[in-house]
């Protein structure tokens, strides 16, 4: 792992006053691949290509501990790609990546998530079906029960059940969705099954959240909601890395920004350092000027341009 000098000293311990530490990433360099003082996550040279099509290409990544992390980029930069492959819901050309310093590449999603990485996922059909309550328990960890045998393990297992029971009713509390227990998950609004997926991926108490574009689809009032729930899980030491295309929700909650195009980190820093970015700006009007170009047949008009500025606001 490279370090630019940030020492563990500048991570603010106890921050809050909680008890809790608190990362600080002042003096951390806003440049693509910089080293964070304590990082969750640290991946190196992970390619993913399909075809003759590089989607992603990273040469070095750091997450840093108890930080709300942006990963951000225009259309087709690969950030669903680099996320699926990191939680080992999809191969890599090459690469390896570290979390809370053990290697996690090559491992299965499921081991990824019982070492403390856990992603969200949309409800898929079949999860529609089952009530709201049901979701949860079956994202609880230890799902093996069934398969023991002897009276210990009955016993062990039963005292399981209460506990993902109890903690599935706290959650549900947590995420006001109490009211919802036993209605079918089909019937949730789309925010509400935003917050369920988070409350899900909650089950295995995980060091680490990853949320693809959890705003999606989501009513202003509830994105507000999400938002406060991002907040109190990074206050309560849990790291989030998100991607969203929202910028005022990524400029708004991020203490980090990733941005990622054609498949490489190009920049990196504080939601100031980002807004200002040269390289950024051009990597979302070159997105904008590509679409501009094919829409209008070929010709370029500076409307294209002024709303990618606007986009990256
Ligand atoms: N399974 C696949 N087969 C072929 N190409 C793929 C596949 N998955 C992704 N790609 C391509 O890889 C590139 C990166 O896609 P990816 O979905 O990771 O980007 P993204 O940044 O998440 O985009 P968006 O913001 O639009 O969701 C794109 O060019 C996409 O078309």
């Amino acid at each position: 792992m490279s370090n630019n000098g940030v020492g563990l000293d500048e991570v603010s311990a106890d921050a809050d006053g909680t008890g809790r530490a608190r990362a600080d990433l002042t003096g951390v360099a806003a440049e693509p691949g910089s080293a964070k003082p304590d990082p969750i996550l640290v991946a190196d040279r992970v390619r993913r290509s399909f075809g003759g099509l590089t989607a992603v290409d990273v040469e070095h990544l750091e997450v840093q501990r108890g930080t709300v992390t942006a990963l951000i980029g225009p259309n087709g930069a690969g950030k669903s790609t680099l996320f699926n492959v990191l939680t080992g819901f999809d191969g890599s050309d090459s690469g390896s990546w570290t979390f809370q310093g053990g290697r996690i590449n090559g491992l299965p999603g499921h081991q990824v998530a019982r070492r403390g990485m856990v992603r969200t996922f949309q409800l898929t059909k079949a999860l529609t079906r089952l009530s709201v309550l049901e979701n949860m328990l079956l994202a609880a960890p230890g799902q093996t029960g069934e398969r023991l045998l002897g009276s210990f393990l009955r016993w062990y297992w039963s005292r399981q059940e209460q506990r993902n029971q109890r903690q599935a009713e706290e959650l549900l509390e947590r995420f006001r969705l109490t009211h919802m227990r036993d209605e079918i998950a089909g019937s949730l609004s789309g925010g509400q099954r935003k917050l369920l997926e988070m409350a899900r991926a909650l089950m295995v108490q995980p060091s680490m959240v990853m949320l693809d574009e959890p705003m999606a689809g989501v009513n202003p009032v509830l994105v507000e909601s999400l938002l406060e729930h991002i907040s109190a899980l990074r206050d309560e030491g849990t790291t989030i890395l998100f991607v969203e295309h929202d910028m005022d929700v990524i400029m708004g909650i991020s203490d980090w920004i990733i941005v990622l195009a054609e498949g490489r980190v190009i920049a990196e820093g504080r939601p100031d350092d980002i807004r200002s970015n040269q390289t950024v700006i051009d990597a979302y009007l070159g997105t904008q000027h590509d679409e501009t170009t094919r829409s209008n047949g070929g010709a370029t008009g500076n409307d294209g341009a002024a709303q990618g500025t606007e986009e990256t606001r």
